[in-house]
């Protein structure tokens, strides 16, 4: 698989708080890979590093290099707002807008400059049978995100992010809200998007990882432990804390 995130020796600090030590890894293009490990271990922190979403954390200083697709995004020609438009992002809780659900796709596309209604209407139609939700919803997009199950909401989040066209959508725990159901719903969802998107999870749920992800990253106390194929990772990890954490006896 080609590697399209590159991670070098990356350290952040939050203050004297030292959160990611020594991180380094290579996250595959349209593949999903997950972060696990143990609470406060900085699983979302590196996650918000890939669209830059701690530099509006204050006190928040990082070193080393975070390379997407050879460019250093942090490098000072970068710019935020076209970062964030190739790496999109979903929540824990889903975050709809307190508008319709036509509004909620067309917000990002609009603020992008795009105004043909037409064009409009294509995105919003796009973006919601990407997310599995347009059966639900065709008949109702005049009507409040709001009126919309939890499960609902999340898939129009990610419909949301889908519509500025990214590279790479980042979900952080972006189903510990929700019921079963809904679960499995986007767990199917995200297999299906990854043969066009490069996705990148934090998940508690360790079965999670082990389901739907082709690579995954455990971390513990600011430290990638190991990464590798989620099979290997988890039938024979090559380091004992790993061995540990999967078979439940920390964490
Ligand atoms: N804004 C912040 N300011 C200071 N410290 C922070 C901040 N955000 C996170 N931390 C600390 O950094 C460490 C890593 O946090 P992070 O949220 O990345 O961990 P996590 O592995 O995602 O945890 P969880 O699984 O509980 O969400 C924790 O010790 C946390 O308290």
């Amino acid at each position: 698989m080609q590697t399209l995130i590159e991670i070098n020796r990356l350290n952040l600090f939050y203050s004297a708080f030292h959160a990611l030590k020594n991180v380094s890894m290579k996250i595959p293009e349209k593949a999903i890979t997950a972060f696990i490990g143990p609470s406060g271990c900085g699983k979302s922190t590196l996650l918000r590093t890939l669209n830059r979403m701690n530099d509006m954390i204050p006190g928040t200083r990082i070193e080393g290099e975070i390379a997407i697709s050879g460019t250093d995004i942090y490098s000072g020609d970068v710019d935020v707002e076209t970062l964030r438009k190739k790496v999109g992002m979903v929540f824990q809780q889903p975050n709809p807008f307190p508008k319709s659900i036509y509004d909620n796709i067309a917000y990002g596309p609009r603020l992008h400059g795009i105004r043909d209604r037409k064009v409009l209407d294509e995105i919003v139609e796009t973006s919601l049978r990407s997310a599995v939700l347009w059966d639900e919803v065709k008949d109702h997009l005049k009507r409040s995100a709001f009126s919309l199950s939890g499960g609902q909401q999340q898939r129009l989040c990610i419909a949301r992010a889908l519509a500025v066209n990214p590279d790479i959508l980042l979900m952080d725990e972006a189903t510990s809200a929700l019921d079963p159901i809904s679960t499995l719903k986007i767990e199917e969802l995200v297999q299906e998007l990854k043969d066009r998107y490069t996705i990148v999870m934090v998940t508690h749920n360790m079965h999670q990882a082990a389901r739907v992800s082709n690579q995954t990253v455990f971390f513990l106390n600011g430290e990638v432990i190991e990464y590798d194929e989620t099979e290997k990772l988890f039938s024979t990890p090559s380091d004992q804390r790993t061995e540990d954490y999967i078979s439940g006896r920390f964490g």
